[in-house]
């Protein structure tokens, strides 16, 4: 009898086996994957950019990594741009996971960053229409961004003890205070901040205290640090299970709500200020006001945009402009270098413009340049920058099937094209001909942070602006350099974020 029985479970282990490789075959091939759990184990799910480097290097440009559902990567830039450009459509839509849509969507298929189909197109087009009114790449935004950054400038003027200073705070207000403005119309002050202050440290406390027991902003690197989420994802009845519940949806959810309590608050008190005769001045107005004339426009995809904006235009933008701080500290004569530019051609105290941007980069490409670097420290939407089929088409030969997540890996992309001469270099000049002046179309096409095609990244126009003015405005202001005794930390921490640390700022 227990032979049979045996006999009988080996026999169905070895049937679910060759059922999961044949599944496993469907994709492009890429690291061998274990049974079930595929490539679980030989992932790092802190720094997913060191196994995809391993995996990058060993496998063709379109490979499939199992952890445990598949992901497809590309990281050739011609692949990349046959898939997100020339088929732009076929790339187009973002996979429906219900797990994911239970634990941190605002509401399924709402909003811009995670919907798909019609309602991702009319969110996408409205919102990016509301900015352009707004004067997204035009003077109007400047104006808002560029009166952001002079509070913040002021902030660190007004710093005691400037051997010593935390700049990751007041460029977290600075780059959440534009946001906020944008969205809800108002702004905080750096020293009267309470309310963005309180919801930041809830946020923290509950998330150091309740759901992660780490440190803030961790939100974003548990949802890649968590092998249980992605067990959820593939095995979906982990999340109804008493025991496994929690760890796998429960606590993102629980994370994500209290996130989205202050959008709903906001959104709620803006729309009580809404007056149909007024023309409106921020985004909720904007959107509430073609409400009235457009089906798809709802007060659940309002919560969301507002959600996408919030978290995908505050913690890039402030990484990236983090990163930027620490860079020039580590490399004192490119800093002179660009500070003496700026100083030639904006001066010691006009504010610095946008238009100012090609007389500065045409000599020193700084903001292409550091846009680059900033790819080898981190991004994660940068690694997530992902889409799906919408109806399995063929690409590469490959049949790949519908809600695939497909992901364009510009970090490995970045780092090991071989346009990108010793990458790891700070050499801002690789952007320049010869000559020293002429943008080298080359790079600067292959330079991507943003990413390509129909959903490229909607707030481009708005980061740029924030990252030139937020970077030269700084170094026209103030020399950086390590705190004394210390050297600057270009290490980065888990999923790339760069290390808290102090600096040194003296006034120029
Ligand atoms: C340095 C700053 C930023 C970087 C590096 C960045 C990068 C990206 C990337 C790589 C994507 C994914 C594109 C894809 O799926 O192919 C994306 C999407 C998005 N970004 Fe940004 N972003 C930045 C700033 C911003 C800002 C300031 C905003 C808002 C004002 C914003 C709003 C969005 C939205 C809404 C999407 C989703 C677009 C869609 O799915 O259609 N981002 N971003």
């Amino acid at each position: 009898m227990l032979a049979v029985l045996l006999i009988g479970a080996l026999s169905l282990l070895v049937y679910a086996i060759i059922r999961y490789y044949t599944f496993t075959g469907r994709y492009p091939k890429g690291p061998l994957p274990l049974p079930f759990i595929g490539n679980l184990l030989e992932y790092e799910f802190k720094a997913p950019h060191k196994s995809l480097a391993k995996f990058g290097k060993e496998n063709p440009p379109i490979y499939t990594v199992f952890t445990p559902i598949p992901f497809v990567q590309i990281t050739d830039f011609a692949l990349i741009r046959e898939a997100f450009v020339d088929k732009g459509d076929d790339f187009a839509g973002r996979p429906t996971v219900k797990v994911l849509d239970d634990a941190i969507a605002f509401a399924p298929n709402a909003g811009v960053l995670s919907s798909s189909g019609d309602n991702w197109r009319e969110q996408r087009r409205t919102s990016l229409m509301i900015l352009k009114d707004f004067g997204m790449g035009r003077n109007l935004m400047e104006e808002q961004v560029r009166s952001s950054i002079a509070n913040y400038i002021e902030r660190l003027s007004n710093t005691a003890d400037k051997d010593h200073v935390d700049v990751g705070w007041p460029i977290q207000v600075m780059v959440a205070n534009i946001i906020n403005e944008t969205l809800f119309g108002y702004r905080y002050t750096h020293d009267n901040c309470q309310p963005l202050l309180r919801f930041v440290e809830d946020t923290k406390k509950f998330i150091a205290t309740s759901v992660f027991r780490e440190s803030p902003l961790q939100f974003f690197e548990n949802l890649s640090d968590s092998k249980a989420l992605f067990l959820g994802m593939m095995f979906p009845v982990l999340t109804k299970l008493p025991i496994t519940k929690w760890h796998t949806s429960g606590r993102f959810k629980a994370a994500m709500g209290k996130i989205n309590e202050y959008i709903v608050d906001n959104v709620d008190r803006t729309l009580k200020e809404y007056d149909v005769e007024n023309e409106p001045t921020c985004f909720v107005h904007a959107y509430k006001q073609r409400m009235e004339h457009n089906e798809f426009l709802d007060q659940t995809n309002l919560y969301a945009c507002c959600s996408d904006f919030f978290l995908a235009g505050t913690e890039t933008t402030a990484t990236t402009l983090k990163w930027a701080m620490l860079i020039f500290a580590a490399h004192q004569e490119a800093q002179e270098k660009l500070r003496c530019e700026i100083h030639a051609v904006v001066g010691k105290d006009r504010p610095v413009a946008m238009a100012d941007q090609t007389s500065v980069s045409n000599r020193f490409v700084f903001f292409k340049c550091h846009e680059k670097y900033m790819n080898f420290f981190r991004c994660p939407k940068l690694e997530l920058a992902s889409s799906r089929f919408n109806d399995s088409p063929t690409f590469w030969g490959y049949k790949i099937p519908k809600d695939t997540w497909i992901n364009a890996d510009i970090h490995y992309l970045m780092a090991n094209d071989p346009v990108f001469v010793n990458p790891e270099e700070f050499r801002p000049e690789r952007y320049l001909m010869e000559d020293g002046k002429t943008l080298r179309k080359d790079l600067v096409e292959r330079t991507i942070p943003f990413s390509i095609g129909k959903r490229a990244c909607t707030g481009e126009g708005l980061a740029r602006v924030e990252i030139f003015i937020g970077i030269a405005s700084t170094l026209q202001h103030f020399k950086i350099s390590p705190s004394p005794g210390m050297t600057a930390d270009l290490i980065p921490e888990t999923m790339r974020f760069p290390r808290q640390q102090t600096l040194k700022i003296e006034s120029v």
